[in-house]
């Protein structure tokens, strides 16, 4: 019998999770679950998780793993029926160690990308943050400087995103990612792909996809989130 896929995406801030995700989601029809979303979305509505996190985004500092787990866990159980690919979480070990208490994974991707293009993607992004699309002024530029292209709305630069908490995020990243690609190397899932491109990257991770997905049953397919 088939059953449902489960992956999740890791690597730093602009090592283009976003958007290979939105490419996984259209391509093989899972879910994508941004945890980034999920948070900015609390800030937004103003839950005791979302003040506590923006305490935290706004230091360029990682949200607590209680914070986290609590936020997300919940969301995951709404997702029973779906296939989904996971965005920016788990970050930490603890946090790896939570899912893997909540569900099996098949497939962790780790993207390994050099720090200078991560500087250089993340000084370029701006986002729309109703809808959660991403725009890079080079990469992908919207069709109108500032706007976005399906709403007609202004785009805005992430507070973390800002050259001040850039740097405290990259340094942070690496010391806490490390345990958690190793506790995904562990299981033999752990999947690593290293270039400064997201276009040579794609059609590797497509290609592993579709060796991984094919026997998913089409009713448990659903389209992106976004
Ligand atoms: N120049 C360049 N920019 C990219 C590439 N891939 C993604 N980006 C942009 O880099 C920024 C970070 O990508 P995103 O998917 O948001 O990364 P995340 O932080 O890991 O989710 C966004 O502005 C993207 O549009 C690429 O291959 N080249
Ligand atoms: N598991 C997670 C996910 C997000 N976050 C916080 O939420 C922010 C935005 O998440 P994101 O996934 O959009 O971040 P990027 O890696 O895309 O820049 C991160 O920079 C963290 O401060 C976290 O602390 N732990």
């Amino acid at each position: 019998m088939s059953k449902l896929f489960r992956a999740v995406i890791m690597g730093p801030p602009g090592s283009g999770k976003g958007t290979i995700s939105e490419r996984i989601a259209q391509s093989f029809g899972l879910k994508h679950l941004s945890s980034g979303d999920f948070v900015r979305e609390n800030i937004a509505a103003k839950t005791e998780a979302g003040v506590q996190a923006k305490t935290y985004i706004k230091k360029g500092l990682l949200v607590p793993d209680l914070v986290m787990t609590r936020l997300l866990l919940p969301r995951l159980e709404e997702m029973t029926k779906y296939s989904w690919l996971l965005d920016g979480f788990p970050r930490t070990l603890a946090q790896a160690e939570a899912l893997n208490s909540a569900c099996d994974l098949d497939v962790a991707i780790n993207l390994n990308i050099p720090l200078e293009t991560l500087k250089e993607r993340l000084r370029h992004r701006w986002i729309h943050p109703p809808s959660g699309r991403v725009y890079n002024m080079c990469f992908n530029p919207p069709r109108i400087q500032g706007i976005d292209d399906i709403t007609g709305e202004p785009l805005i630069q992430q507070e973390d995103d800002r050259p001040e908490a850039l740097v405290a995020r990259l340094r942070h990243y690496k010391d806490v990612a490390k345990p958690v690609i190793d506790f995904y190397k562990a299981k033999g899932i752990l999947y690593t792909f290293s270039d400064t491109e997201t276009d040579q990257i794609w059609p590797n991770i497509s290609t592993l996809l579709s060796t991984k997905i094919p026997t998913i049953q089409s009713d448990a397919r659903c389209a992106s989130t976004h």
